[in-house]
């Protein structure tokens, strides 16, 4: 029988029709919907008249426009109708809703795992790009427009043309420091934001393999932003035990079974892939983007890239304009930058392992004078799991704010927006001009990283703090 990779195992159990020429349709196993891209879908259901066909497959939360502080009042018109509209949608088409007072609440790539509604082998969309994130589990996830999420609600199934393959191996190990927002990081800064359109990555190796759930979501979260279809990491012992006993999870012996099935998810030996790349664990620094797409990123201890190094006219166009909205010049160095916000959030890195990795950096400090920082839970159930921990009293101690789950400073699409001019230290997946409000200078880096701005009030290093502070940091790191 013919190797198969992981994505086409996924694909081959997922179609349900046929035809030479034409695009596949896909069964969908769970669809994921949030107020922002949801409305116009629900919208031509009742135009047509139809029902949401499996409402048992599909589940909603609201985190886009909700506010992170005071719950209760929605200032900006447009959010206040997405939220009451998604209310009303779900109770009259029978969807489940994590509202705003649910204790399941928060981002939908955060929740889905959390809750165990995401699964190895499930097909996974979303009116999201970063659907991607769901990949982490061997599941085949990928965002979708609102045609297609009214699609997806009438049919449960999806017209889709396959996708290349693209493997991403990571060998060796990870330097200290050195974090899986950094690989991915990496990976968009070495091949760029084109590298991976038509593909669908999966990423192996022993980097990938030693990571916990929580990383291996950073990394499929951004495949996006290398412009794949979607991420895919293999199931393994890691991916069963994170599932287990989570709420829609299979119990029992429903679960034994579905592990022996999990298992045989895996590329096989020597299946092969449209393209491959190999990277190495210790030629990663820790990372950040100086420019306006994540592909413009460096290792922290690099200089802002001069213009010869670019080889596309377009290219240096786009440095160009990105040197300008940045108010950054060629050659200047990316360590001691000042920076006045930072947010430590979005559904690439609000996990309980990065509150817990900036927190043991946090510890026993000051955020700087010159620096406001928020740090808001991916969902309620990390705000929860942190409180008990202690985490949130640690960084309100250090000075930051402690908020409520949300997408938040991510795209400012609620009240939190850096001002125009302003420079963020975000643990986010964006950094397009105005992002994070008009005019606001985004740099992404890992929860680490901004951590260390945060106190510093500059980007820092962090290699050379845990020189300088001994040996404090690097067990706190490795002990979370
Ligand atoms: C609002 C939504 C459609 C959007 C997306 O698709 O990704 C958002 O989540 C984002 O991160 O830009
Ligand atoms: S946290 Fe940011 S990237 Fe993630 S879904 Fe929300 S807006 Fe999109």
């Amino acid at each position: 029988m013919k190797r198969r990779t992981l994505f086409e195992k996924l694909w081959d159990q997922h179609v349900v029709y046929k035809e030479e020429g034409k695009p596949d349709l896909l069964y969908i196993d769970l669809h994921l919907i949030h107020e922002v891209t949801s409305p116009q879908a629900f919208e031509g259901l009742r135009t047509k008249n139809r029902k949401v066909r499996r409402p048992d497959l599909t589940f909603a939360t609201m985190d886009h426009n909700i506010p992170t502080v005071n719950r209760t009042v929605i200032k900006d018109e447009t959010a206040r109708n997405q939220i009451s509209a998604l209310e009303r949608n779900c109770r009259e088409f029978g969807v489940e809703l994590a509202d705003m007072e649910s204790e399941d609440q928060g981002i939908v790539h955060v929740i889905g795992p959390e809750l165990g509604l995401t699964l190895p082998g499930k097909t996974i969309v979303c009116g999201d790009s970063h659907t991607s994130t769901h990949g982490a589990f061997g599941a085949l996830a990928f965002g979708i427009g609102t045609s297609e999420v009214e699609h997806v609600f009438a049919t449960q199934t999806l017209w889709q043309q396959k996708p290349k393959t693209l493997n991403i191996q990571i060998d060796g190990e990870l330097g200290e420091g050195v974090t899986a927002k950094d690989v991915i990081l990496y990976i968009i800064g070495k091949y760029g934001v084109r590298f991976g359109t038509g593909y669908v990555i999966e990423y192996s190796g022993s980097v990938i393999y030693s990571l916990s759930m929580d990383e291996r979501m950073t990394i499929c979260n951004m495949s996006i932003e290398a412009g794949a279809r979607a991420g895919l990491i293999a199931p393994d012992e890691t991916t069963f035990s994170y599932i287990k006993g989570r709420k829609y999870a299979p119990k029992g012996e429903a679960f034994e079974r579905a592990v022996e099935q999990w298992k045989q998810l895996a590329s096989d030996e020597r299946a092969v892939y449209d393209k491959t790349a190999v990277i190495h664990g210790d030629d990663i620094g820790p990372m950040i983007t100086w420019g306006t797409n994540p592909g413009m990123a460096l290792s922290v201890d690099k200089r802002v890239p001069v213009l010869d190094s670019y080889l596309t006219k377009e290219e240096k166009r786009e440095a160009e304009r990105a040197y300008f909205y940045m108010d950054l010049t060629p050659g200047q160095p990316l360590e001691n930058l000042p920076v006045q916000h930072v947010f430590i959030g979005s559904c690439t890195n609000s996990r309980i392992h990065d509150l817990r990795e900036a927190a043991a950096f946090v510890q026993g400090k000051k955020v700087a004078s010159t620096v406001r920082a928020m740090v808001v839970p991916g969902s309620e159930a990390v705000k929860r799991k942190a409180e008990e921990e202690g985490l949130d009293a640690i960084f309100t101690a250090a000075g930051f704010e402690w908020r409520h789950s949300g997408c938040s400073m991510c795209l400012s699409m609620n009240d939190d927006a850096v001002p125009e001019g302003e420079r963020c230290a975000s643990t986010s997946n964006r950094n397009f001009e105005g992002r994070q409000g008009k005019g606001a200078r985004t740099h992404l880096v890992s929860p680490i990283m901004a951590a260390a701005a945060a106190v510093y009030g500059q980007f820092t290093d962090i290699r050379k703090i845990s020189d300088k502070e001994g040996d404090h940091h690097a067990s706190a790191v490795s002990s979370s």
